[in-house]
């Protein structure tokens, strides 16, 4: 039986970001996947969707006729678009396999990763069984355990995912064509990219499902309905406070939705598509848990603490856990931070526990938007005080200067003599670019004075920040009582009315 100083099981941003920091340390490290190199981090995720929305915004302004230019014959063809995605996703796995070979026959003493494909479940605490691709049956024995499994697409009871007309994130890569139409069933974060991304390329007629009112359930009221304006203006249909009854499906492959409503009506939509989108749950099953003595939680994620040990009846372990299985939010750069901070912590440095209260969230949407700390209906149920300032793009002459004013930075601050910031939501073009350093502006707990004295470079769509937050302070050039709708300040405190 082979032994290593750390086996990993998943290769996704939390796995592969371990195998790396442990190279650092000199640690013999097995990396163990089942599927993809780089999980949903590369193929079927995070790069791929992104490389889809980066084509779908370029063929939106490539079709544009309010600009003074009228692209002519414009087309596009899903398989080309999707050898492009496949393209973008197999360059980020050739840069990880190139770095996994350069460590595959290092000396000793620089560290060494084995990649090992096939699937791994727990035999003992320390032991694993693996059956390799190769068909070899395996025992590996670590001193430390990473399990960095992620998640996958939360199975919608009833419908039976075919790659072809029932899909789910997964199935983006398995379509032959553009549908005519789909049915986005779901309006968090995946259901609105992909609603954004079809609706871009003017090939499909997109449908929406929200069963609450608003799109993003877990923003505040006013960016949700933001998003869902834009997805409207997009072209999206989107079917608020609806429930999906059944799908029917007819030879040929069309298929009938039936949508319940709220108010008691109901309506049935001719589709060729439905894409699943409500939510990814933990992979854990296989793994044989109870062979090391780890018990889930009831939602099957894993406990862990400050530094990802998972908890054994209550205690901290020589096993760790990183990325989208231990129920924190699932987002590329957690699990990235998490798997780093493990290894950190098995190699013995010093090192602080993980601060999610800057983390930065890109969602990427037409324009897109960003968020980092807390929202307001985190501080309300918490019962912090705040200062809300939001400040329109309307007003940020970068914005003017590239006819691109929808979108708004929002900012909320602590309602003392500090002025914290403890939040910040902003949408428009580079929203995803200028949003980090907001989070240092809060990992540092800069005051607000302190803020106001640097320079913005001009023009530049930061600029917004600058001003909203010398709005908040009664000090921005532009004044709320001149723009009302595009400058407005709000102090909320716990006696007052929950929004
Ligand atoms: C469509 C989509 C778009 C996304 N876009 C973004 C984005 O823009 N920004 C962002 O921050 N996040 C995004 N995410 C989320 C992000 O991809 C995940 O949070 C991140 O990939 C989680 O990393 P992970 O390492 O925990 O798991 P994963 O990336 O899921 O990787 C886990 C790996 O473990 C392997 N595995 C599982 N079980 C076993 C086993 N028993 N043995 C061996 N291998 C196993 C799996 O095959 C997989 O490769 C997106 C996700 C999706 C689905
Ligand atoms: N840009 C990014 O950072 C990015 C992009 C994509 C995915 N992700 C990550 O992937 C995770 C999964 O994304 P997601 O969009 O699948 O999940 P999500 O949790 O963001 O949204 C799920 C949505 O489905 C709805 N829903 C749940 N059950 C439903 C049902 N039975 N019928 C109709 N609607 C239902 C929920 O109300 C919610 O709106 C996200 O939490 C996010 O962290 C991140």
């Amino acid at each position: 039986m082979d032994h290593y100083d750390l086996l990993i099981i998943g290769s996704g941003p939390a796995g592969f970001s371990a195998a790396v920091r442990a190279v650092d340390f000199g640690m013999s490290v097995c990396l163990i996947e089942g599927d993809h190199l780089g999980g949903a981090g590369i193929m079927n995720g995070a790069l791929t969707s992104k490389t889809m929305y980066e084509l779908s915004q370029d063929y939106s302004i490539a079709a544009r006729v309010d600009r003074g230019y009228r692209a002519s014959a414009l087309s596009v063809d899903y398989n080309q678009v999707l050898k492009t995605v496949i393209t973008a996703g197999k360059e980020k796995q050739y840069q990880m396999l190139s770095q996994i070979e350069t460590f595959a026959h290092s000396e000793k003493s620089l560290g060494k990763i084995r990649l090992l494909r096939g699937y791994a479940s727990f035999e003992d605490p320390h032991t694993l069984y693996v059956e390799a691709k190769t068909g070899e049956k395996l025992r590996l024995s670590g001193k430390h355990i990473l399990i960095a499994t992620g998640s996958r697409p939360r199975e919608y009871p009833g419908l039976e995912v075919d790659g072809e007309h029932i899909i789910d994130s997964n199935g983006i890569v398995s379509l032959k064509r553009f549908p005519e139409r789909i049915m986005i069933i779901g309006s968090g974060i995946i259901g609105c990219e992909f609603s954004f991304i079809f609706s871009n390329f003017k090939q499909t007629e997109v449908h929406l499902i929200d069963r609450a009112n608003r799109v993003l359930p877990y923003e505040d009221d006013d960016v949700g309905a933001y998003v869902a304006r834009n997805l409207a203006n997009n072209g999206v249909i989107i079917h608020h406070t609806a429930q999906l009854r059944e799908i029917i499906r007819h030879p040929g492959g069309f298929m009938q939705t039936i949508l319940d409503y709220d108010d008691g009506h109901s309506k049935v939509v001719e589709i060729d598509v439905a894409l699943i989108a409500i939510g990814r749950v933990p992979n854990i099953e296989s793994l044989k848990l109870e062979n090391a003595g780890i018990k889930a939680t009831d939602k099957n994620t894993l406990t862990i603490n400050d530094c990802c040990q998972v908890l054994i009846d209550g205690i901290p372990s020589h096993i760790y856990a990183a990325g989208d299985v231990t129920g924190h939010s699932q987002l590329y750069s957690v699990a990235e931070l998490q798997g780093r901070k493990a290894v950190e912590n098995m190699a013995g440095t010093e090192t602080s526990p993980l601060d999610y209260s800057h983390m930065s969230t890109l969602m990427f949407f037409k324009p897109e938007l960003a968020a980092v700390g807390a929202n307001e209906k985190k501080l309300q149920k918490e019962g912090i005080p705040y200062i809300s300032a939001y400040y329109s793009n309307k007003l940020v002459n970068r914005n003017i200067a590239m006819r691109s004013t929808t979108g708004f930075i929002k900012i909320l601050v602590s309602n003392d003599s500090e002025h914290r910031i403890l939040g910040v939501r902003a949408s428009g073009p580079q929203a995803s670019a200028y949003i980090v350093s907001v989070a240092h502006l809060i990992n540092r707990g800069d005051s607000l004075r302190e803020v106001l004295q640097i320079f913005y470079p001009h023009p530049s769509v930061a600029e917004g920040i600058q001003e909203c937050l010398r709005a908040i302070v009664g000090r921005s050039i532009y004044k709320p009582i001149a723009f009302p709708d595009d400058i407005i300040i709000r102090e909320w405190t716990p006696e007052a009315k929950s929004l």
